[in-house]
Protein backbone atom coordinates (compact mmCIF):
# COMPACT_ATOMS: atom_id res chain seq x y z
CA UNK A 1 0.00 0.00 0.00
CA UNK A 2 1.24 3.54 -0.74
CA UNK A 3 1.73 7.07 1.69
CA UNK A 4 -1.96 8.08 0.34
CA UNK A 5 -3.71 4.93 1.78
CA UNK A 6 -1.63 5.12 5.15
CA UNK A 7 -2.06 8.02 6.17
CA UNK A 8 -5.77 8.06 5.52
CA UNK A 9 -6.05 5.41 7.53
CA UNK A 10 -4.03 6.72 10.55
CA UNK A 11 -6.00 10.04 10.47
CA UNK A 12 -9.50 7.80 10.46
CA UNK A 13 -8.12 5.85 13.62
CA UNK A 14 -6.53 9.08 15.65
CA UNK A 15 -9.79 10.44 15.07
CA UNK A 16 -11.41 7.92 16.97
CA UNK A 17 -8.91 7.96 20.04
CA UNK A 18 -10.32 9.70 23.64
CA UNK A 19 -7.59 11.57 25.63
CA UNK A 20 -7.39 9.30 28.31
CA UNK A 21 -6.63 6.48 25.83
CA UNK A 22 -3.51 8.88 24.20
CA UNK A 23 -2.38 9.83 27.73
CA UNK A 24 -1.94 6.22 28.79
CA UNK A 25 -0.35 5.86 25.45
CA UNK A 26 2.42 8.54 25.73
CA UNK A 27 3.00 7.84 29.41
CA UNK A 28 4.31 4.04 28.32
CA UNK A 29 6.22 5.91 25.25
CA UNK A 30 8.03 8.27 28.31
CA UNK A 31 8.91 5.22 29.92
CA UNK A 32 10.57 3.84 27.40
CA UNK A 33 12.07 6.73 26.33
CA UNK A 34 13.65 6.61 30.01
CA UNK A 35 15.11 3.28 29.29
CA UNK A 36 16.58 4.22 25.98
CA UNK A 37 18.23 7.29 26.73
CA UNK A 38 19.47 5.46 30.60
CA UNK A 39 21.07 2.97 27.84
CA UNK A 40 22.28 5.92 24.93
CA UNK A 41 22.27 8.89 26.49
CA UNK A 42 21.88 11.84 24.45
CA UNK A 43 23.00 16.04 25.83
CA UNK A 44 20.06 17.51 23.76
CA UNK A 45 16.92 16.27 22.04
CA UNK A 46 14.94 17.98 19.37
CA UNK A 47 11.56 17.10 20.42
CA UNK A 48 8.00 17.89 18.90
CA UNK A 49 5.34 19.68 20.18
CA UNK A 50 2.01 17.86 20.09
CA UNK A 51 -1.32 19.25 17.87
CA UNK A 52 -3.83 18.15 20.80
CA UNK A 53 -7.08 18.69 18.06
CA UNK A 54 -5.53 15.64 15.79
CA UNK A 55 -4.87 13.60 19.24
CA UNK A 56 -1.10 13.63 18.55
CA UNK A 57 0.80 12.08 21.44
CA UNK A 58 1.09 13.58 24.63
CA UNK A 59 5.07 14.84 23.74
CA UNK A 60 4.60 17.85 27.15
CA UNK A 61 4.26 14.60 29.26
CA UNK A 62 7.39 13.02 27.24
CA UNK A 63 9.61 16.51 27.53
CA UNK A 64 8.52 16.71 31.93
CA UNK A 65 9.63 13.21 32.59
CA UNK A 66 12.65 13.52 30.47
CA UNK A 67 13.74 16.92 32.00
CA UNK A 68 12.80 15.69 35.17
CA UNK A 69 14.96 12.19 34.94
CA UNK A 70 17.77 13.93 32.92
CA UNK A 71 18.73 17.70 34.18
CA UNK A 72 21.62 17.81 31.86
CA UNK A 73 19.62 17.47 28.52
CA UNK A 74 19.10 20.12 26.31
CA UNK A 75 15.62 20.44 24.62
CA UNK A 76 14.40 22.05 21.18
CA UNK A 77 11.21 22.52 19.18
CA UNK A 78 10.83 24.36 16.00
CA UNK A 79 8.15 27.12 14.37
CA UNK A 80 7.20 25.67 11.83
CA UNK A 81 6.81 27.62 8.06
CA UNK A 82 3.92 26.61 6.02
CA UNK A 83 5.48 28.59 2.79
CA UNK A 84 8.91 27.19 2.69
CA UNK A 85 7.83 23.65 4.73
CA UNK A 86 11.17 24.81 6.65
CA UNK A 87 11.75 24.46 10.01
CA UNK A 88 13.17 26.77 12.51
CA UNK A 89 14.55 25.26 15.76
CA UNK A 90 14.68 26.75 19.11
CA UNK A 91 15.81 25.65 22.56
CA UNK A 92 13.07 25.00 25.09
CA UNK A 93 13.69 26.28 28.77
CA UNK A 94 11.16 25.81 31.52
CA UNK A 95 10.02 29.25 31.40
CA UNK A 96 9.66 29.63 26.98
CA UNK A 97 6.60 30.97 26.36
CA UNK A 98 4.77 28.36 23.51
CA UNK A 99 1.98 30.20 21.29
CA UNK A 100 -0.18 27.61 18.87
CA UNK A 101 -0.14 28.56 15.37
CA UNK A 102 -2.96 28.19 12.77
CA UNK A 103 -2.29 24.71 12.74
CA UNK A 104 -2.92 23.97 16.28
CA UNK A 105 0.96 23.23 16.47
CA UNK A 106 2.73 25.28 20.11
CA UNK A 107 5.38 27.09 19.23
CA UNK A 108 8.03 28.77 21.09
CA UNK A 109 8.46 32.10 21.25
CA UNK A 110 11.40 34.86 21.94
CA UNK A 111 13.80 31.63 22.33
CA UNK A 112 17.47 31.41 21.61
CA UNK A 113 17.89 30.19 17.71
CA UNK A 114 19.29 26.34 17.77
CA UNK A 115 21.48 24.84 15.04
CA UNK A 116 20.64 21.93 12.83
CA UNK A 117 23.39 20.73 13.84
CA UNK A 118 22.89 20.94 17.37
CA UNK A 119 21.08 17.79 18.10
CA UNK A 120 22.08 14.02 18.74
CA UNK A 121 18.28 12.98 18.49
CA UNK A 122 15.28 13.83 17.43
CA UNK A 123 12.18 12.78 18.01
CA UNK A 124 10.05 12.63 14.92
CA UNK A 125 5.72 12.62 14.67
CA UNK A 126 4.05 10.43 12.04
CA UNK A 127 1.49 9.14 10.70
CA UNK A 128 2.18 5.41 9.87
CA UNK A 129 5.67 3.68 9.72
CA UNK A 130 6.78 0.94 7.83
CA UNK A 131 8.86 -2.88 9.04
CA UNK A 132 11.97 -1.02 7.46
CA UNK A 133 11.98 2.51 9.43
CA UNK A 134 10.22 4.42 6.52
CA UNK A 135 7.59 7.04 7.65
CA UNK A 136 4.59 8.54 6.40
CA UNK A 137 3.60 12.26 7.55
CA UNK A 138 1.01 14.74 6.90
CA UNK A 139 2.55 14.83 2.94
CA UNK A 140 4.53 18.34 3.56
CA UNK A 141 7.55 16.89 3.87
CA UNK A 142 8.84 19.04 6.76
CA UNK A 143 10.70 16.16 7.99
CA UNK A 144 12.70 14.97 5.01
CA UNK A 145 13.60 18.26 4.81
CA UNK A 146 15.26 19.08 8.04
CA UNK A 147 16.36 15.95 9.02
CA UNK A 148 18.27 16.27 5.67
CA UNK A 149 19.96 19.40 7.68
CA UNK A 150 20.85 17.28 10.48
CA UNK A 151 24.29 16.21 11.35
CA UNK A 152 24.46 12.56 9.05
CA UNK A 153 24.54 10.23 12.78
CA UNK A 154 21.56 12.33 14.35
CA UNK A 155 19.47 9.78 15.83
CA UNK A 156 15.46 9.34 14.41
CA UNK A 157 13.50 8.53 16.47
CA UNK A 158 9.97 7.89 15.90
CA UNK A 159 7.00 8.01 18.19
CA UNK A 160 4.06 5.95 16.96
CA UNK A 161 0.29 4.49 19.19
CA UNK A 162 0.36 1.98 16.43
CA UNK A 163 2.64 -1.05 15.49
CA UNK A 164 4.09 -1.13 11.86
CA UNK A 165 2.13 -1.46 8.67
CA UNK A 166 4.14 -4.33 6.52
CA UNK A 167 5.31 -1.96 3.75
CA UNK A 168 5.20 1.55 2.89
CA UNK A 169 5.64 1.22 -1.04
CA UNK A 170 6.32 4.51 -2.37
CA UNK A 171 8.98 5.33 0.00
CA UNK A 172 11.24 7.55 -2.10
CA UNK A 173 15.16 8.94 -2.50
CA UNK A 174 14.29 11.47 -0.20
CA UNK A 175 12.17 9.62 2.52
CA UNK A 176 14.71 9.58 5.66
CA UNK A 177 14.17 6.51 7.48
CA UNK A 178 14.52 6.00 11.23
CA UNK A 179 16.71 4.64 12.95
CA UNK A 180 14.04 3.35 15.73
CA UNK A 181 10.53 3.64 16.62
CA UNK A 182 9.39 3.95 19.83
CA UNK A 183 5.45 2.51 20.24
CA UNK A 184 3.45 1.73 23.43
CA UNK A 185 4.17 -1.98 23.78
CA UNK A 186 7.97 -2.13 22.57
CA UNK A 187 10.77 0.01 20.45
CA UNK A 188 11.58 -1.39 16.86
CA UNK A 189 14.68 -1.16 15.66
CA UNK A 190 15.73 -0.76 11.96
CA UNK A 191 18.82 -1.71 10.48
CA UNK A 192 20.32 0.55 7.11
N1 LIG B 1 3.22 18.24 16.44
C1 LIG B 1 3.65 18.21 15.19
N2 LIG B 1 4.43 19.18 14.74
C2 LIG B 1 4.85 19.15 13.45
C3 LIG B 1 4.49 18.12 12.58
C4 LIG B 1 3.66 17.08 13.10
O1 LIG B 1 3.31 16.12 12.42
N3 LIG B 1 3.26 17.17 14.40
N4 LIG B 1 4.93 18.14 11.28
C5 LIG B 1 5.31 17.03 10.56
O2 LIG B 1 5.71 17.07 9.45
C6 LIG B 1 5.16 19.46 10.71
C7 LIG B 1 3.83 20.16 10.51
N5 LIG B 1 3.05 19.47 9.56
C8 LIG B 1 1.70 19.66 9.30
C9 LIG B 1 1.29 19.48 8.00
C10 LIG B 1 -0.03 19.69 7.65
C11 LIG B 1 -0.97 20.04 8.60
C12 LIG B 1 -2.37 20.20 8.15
O3 LIG B 1 -2.62 20.37 6.98
N6 LIG B 1 -3.35 20.17 9.01
C13 LIG B 1 -4.74 20.30 8.62
C14 LIG B 1 -5.50 18.99 8.70
C15 LIG B 1 -4.72 17.76 8.43
C16 LIG B 1 -5.61 16.55 8.32
O4 LIG B 1 -6.27 16.20 9.33
O5 LIG B 1 -5.69 15.99 7.23
C17 LIG B 1 -5.44 21.31 9.51
O6 LIG B 1 -4.97 21.54 10.64
O7 LIG B 1 -6.44 21.85 9.06
C18 LIG B 1 -0.55 20.18 9.92
C19 LIG B 1 0.79 19.98 10.27
C20 LIG B 1 6.05 20.22 11.63
N7 LIG B 1 5.60 20.18 12.99
N1 LIG C 1 14.73 17.15 1.23
C1 LIG C 1 13.72 17.62 0.48
N2 LIG C 1 13.88 18.69 -0.30
C2 LIG C 1 12.88 19.17 -1.05
N3 LIG C 1 11.64 18.63 -1.08
C3 LIG C 1 11.40 17.58 -0.33
C4 LIG C 1 12.41 17.01 0.51
N4 LIG C 1 11.86 15.98 1.16
C5 LIG C 1 10.58 15.91 0.76
N5 LIG C 1 10.28 16.83 -0.14
C6 LIG C 1 8.96 17.02 -0.77
O1 LIG C 1 7.95 17.12 0.24
C7 LIG C 1 6.72 16.52 -0.19
C8 LIG C 1 6.10 15.64 0.86
O2 LIG C 1 6.91 14.51 1.13
P1 LIG C 1 6.33 13.24 1.86
O3 LIG C 1 5.09 12.74 1.21
O4 LIG C 1 7.47 12.27 2.06
O5 LIG C 1 5.91 13.89 3.29
P2 LIG C 1 5.73 13.27 4.70
O6 LIG C 1 7.06 12.68 5.11
O7 LIG C 1 4.57 12.35 4.68
O8 LIG C 1 5.37 14.54 5.57
P3 LIG C 1 6.05 15.31 6.80
O9 LIG C 1 7.55 15.16 6.69
O10 LIG C 1 5.59 16.71 6.65
O11 LIG C 1 5.55 14.67 8.03
C9 LIG C 1 7.03 15.79 -1.47
O12 LIG C 1 6.44 16.50 -2.52
C10 LIG C 1 8.56 15.80 -1.57
O13 LIG C 1 8.98 15.91 -2.91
Amino acid sequence: MHKAHWRKTALAHRRDLTPQHVQAQSQALAEHLIQYFTANPVSSLHIFLPIRKHNEIDTFLIWEQLRQRFPAMRFAASVSDFQTFAMRNYWLENNTNLVENAWGIPEPVGATLAHDADFEAVLVPLLAFDEKGFRVGYGKGFYDRFLAKCRPDVRKIGLSLTPPVPAIADAAEHDIKLDLCVCPDQIYYFQD
